[in-house]
């Protein structure tokens, strides 16, 4: 088998250690995520998912464990320097974008991402072209909105623009964090649509997190079950495709 772009090895979480608040939220997690993954993750209110992906993007250190990315041991390393390889998408339209800076800003400053270099504005003139053609292929009329503050956009093109800022750069890794669990039913579905596009397209890895049993079973090519801080289903391929809504319930027991 060829190497893990992402391994998770014996990552557990637990918090208020030593109080009689004490709780495990990730479980001695064993996990390798393989180059071109596409993984969909479910599991109950509290699971563990999104700790899941804080481990990963460093916003959170596990208690024990080790993060390998391509080998490369990211334990220890902030959220700041893995921000150059690994890119999140949150549920809030308003995390991820910069709402007092224009469209066109926010986009110059994704091409910057993980880099220590200032922003420099008189950049965006030899960029506008580039950012006109890659927002003419979104779905929700951004491509009028460039020079438009990012507060006075509607949620549905603030998250397609959340999206884009996270994948303008090729991240290594794509976390996506019920990214359109905010957005009303047809935004949301082309936002996804979006994202299987460009996951095809760039040839991403990429994690997200859904409560939609049907979209963790149309999108992707491997889904995981998360229970109680533990992985209790993993499938992948043929065997994801067999998969029914049904049989995944029976993962989600308390
Ligand atoms: N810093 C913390 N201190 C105490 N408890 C925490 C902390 N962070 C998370 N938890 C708890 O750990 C559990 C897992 O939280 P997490 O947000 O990872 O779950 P989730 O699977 O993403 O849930 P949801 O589907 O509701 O978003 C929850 O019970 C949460 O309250």
């Amino acid at each position: 088998m060829s190497e893990a772009l992402l391994e998770l090895k014996n990552i557990s979480t637990r918090v208020n250690l030593g109080t009689k608040e004490e709780k495990t939220i990730l479980q001695d997690i064993n996990l390798k995520i393989m180059p071109g993954d596409f993984i969909t993750l479910l599991g109950t209110n509290g699971a563990g998912k999104s700790t899941l992906l804080n481990v990963i993007n460093g916003t959170l250190q596990p208690t024990s464990g080790q993060v390998l990315l391509q080998g490369r041991d990211l334990t220890g390393m902030s959220e700041v320097k893995r921000a150059k390889f690994i890119a999140q998408v949150f549920q809030d339209p308003k995390l991820g974008t910069a709402p007092r800076m224009t469209v066109a800003e926010n986009l110059l400053l994704a091409t910057k991402r993980g880099q220590r270099r200032g922003l420099r504005m008189r950049h965006l003139r030899g960029q506008m072209a580039a950012f006109k053609e890659r927002v003419a292929q979104l779905p929700n009329g951004l491509e009028e909105r460039l020079q438009t503050f990012v507060g006075d956009l509607s949620g549905g093109q603030r998250q397609t623009l959340s999206f884009l800022m996270a994948t303008i750069q090729r991240p290594e890794l794509l976390l996506l964090d019920e990214h359109t669990a905010a957005l009303d039913p047809n935004t949301s579905r082309d936002l996804l649509q979006l994202t299987d596009d460009v996951v095809a397209q760039e040839k991403l890895t990429c994690i997200m997190i859904t409560h939609q049993l049907k979209d963790a079973l149309k999108y992707g090519n491997r889904l995981l079950v998360l229970n109680a801080g533990q992985v209790v289903l993993d499938v992948r391929d043929e065997a994801k495709q067999q998969l029914t809504e049904k049989e995944i319930l029976r993962y989600f027991a308390d």
